[in-house]
């Protein structure tokens, strides 16, 4: 397994510097796994002047699979556009073709009373989130900040999908929702953008090659509240990327914290980025507080799809789940009668679980 590893900025280096001490654990029990690290964001901005270096590109591109921590923090927020942190981690997602962003919100019932909805409206949740994440408003040109033909400054971004785009992400979403419950709804706002109504149709054609599974539609608005009203009626739920990462941010907190979402983005092949849905975390980065647990279970989810290695995927999900049933919390998880503890000492525990 050669893994690339980006630690990123913020609390990147923390997290993930955890989840390399899961890996370094089955390493010593056997597995072949090779390391190397490179910069993204920010501290690759530091290093070479640019967020996606040319260095990074190719231990990323040579790499089976990809171990991302977060990139961002106000540090960079006045750099020319193109040099931001997050840039680089649009263009490492373009570049190695990584449509498919999974985002799994499944509450661990130990942390029932971390969740903000009441126990019995979370109870059992396992909702499967699939975001395109190569498209949309995020990628779509043209996109900037001009004087207008009426002398005033605006700025502007283009939501666009191109139907070849639509498609393999409707297919891939089917096929997930095929290993599940057969339960398939796709988030728009069709009653309003064009892009997405078009998504819409797309997405009733491609339910033609999946007869088993039940294809629903919603508007992003509704969706946003039916997913803090009552959950446990999705199943898996497919869209495009500025509604997925508003939509999964949301869902997290129904599992307690967005340091409990990891997610897995990939490309045709299943080669694999693998990294928690939350970012730097500027206001705790550097303080050992942050909760490793979203990027250990983003490790979890590259043994699932990159290295088809089920077995050590479902042992780490485990081990998360031991430290957790030993009343372990960092601070966003912290209920009273449970332990609070450090970044580092979490990743302490899970290694000891394991
Ligand atoms: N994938 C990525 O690399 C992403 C990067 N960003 C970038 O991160 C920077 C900060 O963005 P924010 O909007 O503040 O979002 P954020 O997700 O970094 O933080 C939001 C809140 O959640 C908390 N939080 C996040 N992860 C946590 C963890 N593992 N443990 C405990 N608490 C955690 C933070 O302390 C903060 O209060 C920005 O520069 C942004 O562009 C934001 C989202 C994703
Ligand atoms: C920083 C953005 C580019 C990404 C983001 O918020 C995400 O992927 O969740
Ligand atoms: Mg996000």
């Amino acid at each position: 397994m050669k893994i690339a590893i980006l630690p990123g900025d913020g609390i990147g280096p923390e997290i993930v510097a955890q989840a390399v001490r899961v890996l370094e654990k089955l390493q010593a029990e056997g597995l072949q796994v090779e390391m190397e690290t490179a910069p993204l964001g920010g501290a690759a901005y530091d290093q070479y002047g640019e967020p996606y270096p040319e260095a990074t590109r190719q231990l990323a591109r040579s790499a089976d699979a990809i171990l991302l921590g977060a990139v961002g923090g106000p540090a960079y927020d006045a750099l020319p556009r193109e040099k931001r942190p997050e840039r680089g981690l649009l263009a490492i997602r373009k570049d190695l073709g990584l449509f498919g962003n999974l985002r799994p919100a499944i509450l661990y019932p130990e942390l029932a009373g971390a969740s903000t909805l009441k126990p019995e409206v979370v109870a059992g949740l396992d909702i499967m989130i699939v975001r395109e994440l190569t498209g949309d408003i995020y990628f779509g040109q043209p996109r900037g900040i001009h004087v207008n033909a009426a002398g005033e400054r605006e700025g502007f971004n283009t939501m666009r999908y191109s139907e070849s785009e639509i498609r393999r992400i409707a297919k891939l979403a089917f096929e997930i929702a095929q290993k599940r419950n057969r339960k398939l709804c796709s988030v728009d706002k069709a009653n309003v953008l064009e892009c997405t109504e078009f998504w819409k149709e797309i997405l009733i054609d491609v339910a033609k090659d999946y007869p088993d599974v039940e294809l629903s539609h919603m508007y992003v608005d509704n969706a946003a509240m039916q997913l803090v009203r009552n959950p446990k009626q999705f199943d898996v739920i497919v869209t495009g990327n500025i509604f997925g990462d508003i939509l999964s941010d949301e869902a997290s907190m129904l599992t307690g914290s967005i340091g409990m979402l990891p997610s897995a983005s990939l490309d045709a092949a299943n080669k694999g980025l693998y990294e928690p849905c939350h970012g730097s975390a500027p206001d705790i980065a550097g303080k050992n507080v942050a909760n490793p647990l979203a990027t250990i279970l983003s490790l979890a989810m590259m043994m699932r799809y990159t290295f088809a290695r089920e077995d050590l995927a479902t042992r780490i999900e485990q081990a998360v789940q031991t430290v957790l049933r030993q009343g372990y919390r960092t601070a966003d998880i912290f209920e009273p009668g449970t332990e609070r503890i450090s970044c580092s000492a979490m990743g302490d525990a899970v290694v000891a679980a394991l």
